[in-house]
């Protein structure tokens, strides 16, 4: 793609109908080894004349991008502060590459801040996706484990998965939700982060991701667009000048800076309100911490909870009959409120339901059954998915989302907030009766 980004179905639909007329493909043998551990361009003859090979080290080229979109010296400041702490988790992935440069070498940050920054083929024996299950080491750094208490944990934390694209942001004690950190960023950037001073030209969510960015981009006045799952969504937005920051709720944020989401320049957003916020008191007063931030964005606008479960590798026939069973249950919203009544009273009304469909505002093509959502009058949602990248059987997403504006009530546990629509979720969709799971295989 020229624009560097993903490719967009019209693009892949017909690679895919390329791929069934091919009827032979060619193996070249014999080629020389290129030394890939130093920079430096490397020619040999092939079959027809020279052919070169330039090994080049994209962490400088990356470097100085990011240099022109962030206040390096603010964040070096911040990170040298004997009151902050840091801790970055690559979890044996190729951000760890990047990391050690950024961080340490550019930012001065403290080699013990890096963990699992040695890239691996086999990620160490674990799974490099960066969240509350699988990055236990972060978590339990940051005292989120269940089964360990940690006395000190830094003030701020953050993983990467395996190619470094994606993110898990979290505070001493603290989980912030993908989809809050891209309102967070959003709501901050202008401020903090000198690559937006000039403003954000709009903002845009992956139809799962919470509200959050949404109430956000209506304070603010600005575009907001809701695409199907998909970084390949955003970037016709970004190539018209439509939107600067993006994200989802499975750990991407990104921004026009390039035409995918961008794990580092996450944690460099983060690290950048963190260092605006407290530009006044690293000397003295208390921190601005990550909670801090985060519970005045919910004091301002309002807290989504959110949920995702995951029913990984289920019986791809069974996945199947359960989106069919929603999609027939939409044809009667009386008929799904008085299930929703039978299951909970304490639920609001399903006021609208459909399969989200969306129409490219730049190029007009349109993708249709892009999840089945169930839109409740108080602003929460149920949203299921079939996932694209799972490997085997099939993979359900159930999404579940509540608003909250009162500020007495957004300080709850998201799981015990959610519990009654979590138990609506679960009956309405019949999920044990078609899945036989008892329970999701990852809660987020
Ligand atoms: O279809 P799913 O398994 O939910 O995966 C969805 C994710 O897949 C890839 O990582 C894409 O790059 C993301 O943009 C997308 O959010």
């Amino acid at each position: 793609m020229e624009n560097g980004g993903p490719a967009p179905e019209g693009i892949t639909n017909k690679i895919y109908e390329n791929t069934t007329t091919i009827k032979e493909y060619l193996i070249a043998e014999g080629l020389p080894d290129v030394d890939i551990s130093t920079t430096g361009v490397s020619s040999f003859e092939g079959p027809k004349g020279k052919f070169d090979v330039d090994v080049f080290d994209s962490t400088s080229d990356y470097l100085k991008l990011l240099k022109s979109i962030f206040d390096f010296p603010a964040i070096q400041k911040l990170l040298s502060s004997p009151k902050f702490s840091f801790c970055y988790d690559a979890l044996h992935g190729v951000a760890g590459v990047h990391a050690k440069r950024i961080f340490v070498e550019e930012l001065g940050a403290n080699e013990s801040s890096l963990v699992n920054c040695v890239p691996k083929e086999d990620f160490g024996g674990g799974h490099p996706d960066p969240n509350l299950t699988y990055a236990k080491e972060l978590v339990a750094r940051m005292g989120l484990s269940k089964t360990h208490s940690e006395p000190n944990p830094p003030e701020f934390g953050a993983a990467a998965d395996g190619d470094g694209d994606r993110n898990m942001v979290l505070g001493k004690r603290f989980f912030v939700t993908p989809s809050d950190s891209v309102a967070i960023i959003a709501a901050n950037a202008v401020q903090a982060i000198p690559y937006f001073s000039g403003g954000l030209k709009g903002v845009a969510r992956s139809m799962p991701t919470s509200a959050a960015l949404d109430i956000v981009a209506k304070h603010l006045k600005l575009k907001f667009f809701e695409v199907p799952t998909g970084w390949k969504f955003f970037g016709n937005l970004m190539d018209a000048g439509m939107c600067s920051i993006c994200g989802e709720e499975s750990f991407g944020t990104g921004s026009d800076h390039i035409r995918e989401k961008d794990g580092i320049w996450a944690v460099l957003a983060w690290l950048s309100i963190l260092a605006y916020k407290n530009k006044d008191n690293l000397g003295e007063g208390n921190l601005v911490s990550v909670e801090d931030i985060v519970c005045q964005h919910w004091a301002i606008y309002g807290r989504h909870y959110y949920t995702r479960y995951d029913y990984e590798n289920v019986n791809a026939d069974g996945a199947k009959d359960l989106m069919a069973h929603l999609v027939k249950l939409q044809s009667s919203i009386d008929e799904v409120n008085k299930l929703i009544k039978g299951i909970r009273s304490d639920v609001s009304n399903v006021v609208h339901a459909d399969e989200f469909e969306y129409k490219d505002p730049v190029d007009g093509s349109v993708s249709k059954h892009q999840g089945i959502r169930y839109l409740f009058e108080d602003g929460s949602r149920l949203v299921f998915r079939l996932s694209g990248t799972g490997s085997e059987g099939a993979t359900i997403r159930l999404y579940i989302e509540q608003y909250e504006k009162d500020s007495s009530k957004i300080g709850r546990d998201s799981q015990e907030a959610l519990a009654p629509l979590v138990e609506v979720a679960l009956k309405l969709s019949k999920m044990q009766e078609y899945t036989s799971r008892s329970a999701p295989t990852v809660i987020t």
